[in-house]
């Protein structure tokens, strides 16, 4: 079996990880975050979202934090837009990459984004325009690949479908994101080659929530097609405000673990990394939802 020789992950933690906190977290806090993953050698960090304040108010201070960055040169910095609203106040924080967010199912979409698939293209169709005159790049997210919690199971056409609107768009990289852990290897590799059909696979992520504790080997799965990029969240955190029940990413520290241990290069320095976990985890008041962190946390505690 050849794997890639290296991995590129995009810690999503502060913005995915963050999203879903019941109490708000601080932008200076938030910010911490970023200079610690960026000093454990992340290259991108997905740092916030530019949407409705309403729908999610974790995100309100989305500019402060993007202000108060110190940027780091070879590290990109992405958020969320989902419309043009968002892609404008987004623009002046200067990010690197934006991402507009579909699902795979008409319910998902509906609940997370208000719109149908069709309609949501509409409103990313002058986003992706914006962004690419602009010289910023635009990474796509199909939330709900393999299971939704309206619709339930989600086929590889749904995937497909969407993967051939976003290309059509010009969204240039495509992200599968199982956004409720239910995925398991064989479904997961369905849905990557169902965006295969769209998007080579230098263009392609997985996004994998680990609430059935799958995450690692549907990443694993995806490594056996030779797709290198996959986001993850530091300390496993996590969850979508949409997705009730549903569990936070894969933790960083455990692909990182995993991938060193496959002498697959990833540019993270694990101590670093599992420090930036333990700094944020221990802001929240728990434990950082990563196997391995908490394995060498308790070594190191002797
Ligand atoms: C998409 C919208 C905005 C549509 O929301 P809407 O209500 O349909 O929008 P609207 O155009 O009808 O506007 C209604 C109000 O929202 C305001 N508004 C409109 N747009 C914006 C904006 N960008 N920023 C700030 N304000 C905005 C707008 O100005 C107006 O304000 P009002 O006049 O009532 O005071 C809304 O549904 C929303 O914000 N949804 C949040 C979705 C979200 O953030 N979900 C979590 C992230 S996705 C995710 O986690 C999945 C992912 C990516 O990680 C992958 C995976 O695991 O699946």
């Amino acid at each position: 079996m050849k794997f890639p020789s290296k991995v590129k992950l995009v810690d999503v933690g502060p913005r995915d990880g963050l999203q879903n906190e019941k109490e708000p977290v601080p932008a200076a806090v938030k910010i911490e975050l970023v200079h610690r993953l960026q000093d454990a050698g992340l290259t991108e960090i997905e740092v916030t979202s530019f949407v409705s304040p309403k729908w999610v108010p974790q995100m309100a201070d989305n500019a402060e934090v993007m202000a108060g960055i110190r940027r780091k040169p070879g590290v990109r910095y992405s958020v969320l837009t989902p419309n043009m609203k968002g892609f404008e106040a987004a623009v002046a924080s200067k990010p690197d990459e934006i991402v507009v967010f579909g699902a795979a199912s008409e319910a998902f979409s509906q609940r997370n984004i208000n719109c149908s698939i069709a309609e949501s293209m509409e409103r990313f169709a002058p986003v992706v325009q914006a962004a690419r005159a602009q010289g910023i790049f635009v990474r796509g997210a199909i939330s709900v690949a393999v299971g939704c919690p309206y619709q339930g199971e989600v086929d590889p056409q749904g995937v497909e479908l969407v993967a051939r609107l976003m290309k059509e768009i010009g969204v240039q990289h495509c992200g599968v994101a199982d956004t409720i852990g239910v995925g398991t290897p064989r479904k997961v590799q369905a849905a990557m080659e169902a965006a295969l059909r769209h998007y080579a696979i230098d263009d392609l992520s997985g996004h994998f929530h680990d609430t059935y504790g799958q995450a690692l080997v549907n990443t694993m799965a995806c490594l056996e097609l030779g797709i290198w990029q996959y986001d993850s969240s530091v300390a496993g955190l996590g969850g979508c405000p949409y997705a009730k029940g549903a569990t936070g990413n894969v933790a960083t520290e455990d692909v990182v673990y995993m991938l060193r241990g496959m002498e697959i290069d990833t540019g993270i320095d694990l101590d670093k990394l599992i420090d930036a976990g333990k700094y944020i985890s221990d802001y929240l008041g728990r434990k950082p939802n990563s196997r391995a962190a908490t394995a060498i946390l308790n070594k190191r505690a002797g």
